[in-house]
Formats: C-alpha cells, structure tokens, sequence
C-alpha cells in the first residue's frame, strides 16, 4: 500500500510579484513553482537582486503575490481577505531577519514573550515559553538584560527564540547572520537546524551565503526572479 500524499506547506505555482512604482511596474518573480513539504529545511540562494527577499515577503503573507497561486497547507492565501491572511501570519509563520528588530526597552524575556500576545496566550504562559526557549539556546542567563547589552549573535538568538516561541509552522529567515561573525553566524544557523530537526518546524533560510547552502538539505537557487536550480526537485 502506499502512503497518501502529503500535501505541502507551501505550495507555489506560477507565482510572479512585480513592484509598481507611479510610472511602471518591475517584475522581479516571474513564474516561481516550489513545493516545501511539512518538516522540510530549505536554503535558498541567489545573487543580489535575484529576488530571495521580494519571496520572502510573499511566503510571510507581508506582501500579496500579482499572479500564481501561494498554498498554504491547501488553503489558497490569495482568496484569503487581510484579515484572515493577517491571522494565518500570527498563528502559523514567523519571520527572523538579518536586523534583530528587538524592542529596546523590553528585556529580553519580554522580548521573546511579547508577540504572544498577540496569540491571547495567557501571561503566565508567555512567561513560561519564553524561559522555556530561552533556555534551549543557552540565553538564560541573559533574560533579565536589555538587548543593547548582548552581542549580535546573542540577539539573534533572541530573535530567533522569539520565533520558536510562537509554535510556528513556517520558520523563514531573511539573512539572519548578514551581520554576524563567522562563529556568530553557525550558532544561529545550528539554533535553525535544530528547531527544525527537534521541532518540526519547516523552515526557509534565505541567504546569499554558499557556506550555509553547502551545509546540507535542500537548497533552491533563484536567478533574475526565476529558479534556476532546485535540489529538492
Ligand atoms: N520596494 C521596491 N520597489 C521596487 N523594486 C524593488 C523593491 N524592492 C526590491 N526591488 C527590486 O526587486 C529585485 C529583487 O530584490 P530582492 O530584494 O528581492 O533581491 P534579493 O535577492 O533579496 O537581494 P539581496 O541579496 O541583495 O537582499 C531587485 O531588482 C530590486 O531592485
């Protein structure tokens, strides 16, 4: 007997996003198909200006694809209203990017506990799960610190507990070691890796970076908008 099919997270079918500007619009995807099936890890690479962020922002449901169809777990984004789609990135996706977008004057417990709110998880919970991730990644010791007072790397740590947190489907990293070290940087992209392996959390690491493309797992090249090469496929 064979097993019934999975259906993908994120299934893309002729997707294309242009940017319109007052006097023209610049398509920069023309015609992505990409399947990521629950549990996956991808990396997708590509020159500057190839398109890997404009994707991002589509995948984050931040920005409506111009033509295609964007599933997500079968559900078809695009007849979703804003509100829905709004709902379905709070409950479902979250984003880690190459600047840490922590809050200054929170801790960095808060920090992690804050978006949870947004969830209506009850305080107590929040205080729980963020000492709960906080923990996994070593930064215990650092909850009851300022962000300024932690390293990059640290913060983005935090940054990407912040996201485990909310018990995301859908982990999508935007070069989020763009501004670290070398050591700084594996220590982020092993926090990803783990939460992946140890979690379930299909992820998407975007990067132009070969180094972490050559670390294993499925890897999609995009090039001028378009993918030119697909692992996984
Ligand atoms: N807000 C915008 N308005 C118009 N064009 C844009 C906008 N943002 C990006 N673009 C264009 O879209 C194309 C793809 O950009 P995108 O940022 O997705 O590439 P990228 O692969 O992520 O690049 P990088 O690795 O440098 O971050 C580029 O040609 C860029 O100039």
């Amino acid at each position: 007997m064979t097993a019934p099919p999975v259906t993908p997270l994120v299934s893309l079918r002729s997707l294309t996003y242009a940017y319109r500007t007052r006097r023209r619009a610049e398509t920069v995807l023309h015609g992505v198909d990409v399947d990521v099936a629950p549990g996956e890890f991808v990396t997708v690479v590509g020159p500057s200006g190839s398109g890997k962020s404009t994707l991002l922002h589509v995948l984050a449901l931040l920005d409506r694809a111009t033509s295609g169809t964007y599933r997500f777990d079968g559900r078809d984004v695009g007849a979703l209203s804003d509100r829905e789609r709004a709902a379905l990135a709070r409950e479902a996706v979250a984003v880690v990017f190459q600047a840490y977008h922590l809050l200054d004057d929170l801790t960095v417990a808060e920090n992690v506990a804050e978006p949870l709110r947004y969830q209506k998880v009850p305080a107590a919970e929040r205080t729980r799960r963020a000492a709960e991730v906080l923990a996994r990644f070593g930064l215990d010791v650092k909850a009851d610190r300022y962000p300024a007072e932690l390293s990059g790397g640290q913060q983005q740590l935090v940054g990407v507990a912040r996201a485990l947190a909310g018990r995301p489907r859908l982990l999508l990293a935007d070069e989020p070691t763009g501004n670290l070290h070398a050591a700084q940087g594996g220590a982020v992209v092993d926090a990803l890796r783990e939460l992946n392996e140890r979690d379930g959390v299909t992820v998407l690491h975007v990067t132009h970076s070969e180094r972490w493309a050559a670390a294993g797992g499925r890897v999609v090249e995009l090039l001028d908008g378009r993918v030119v090469a697909d692992s996984g496929t």
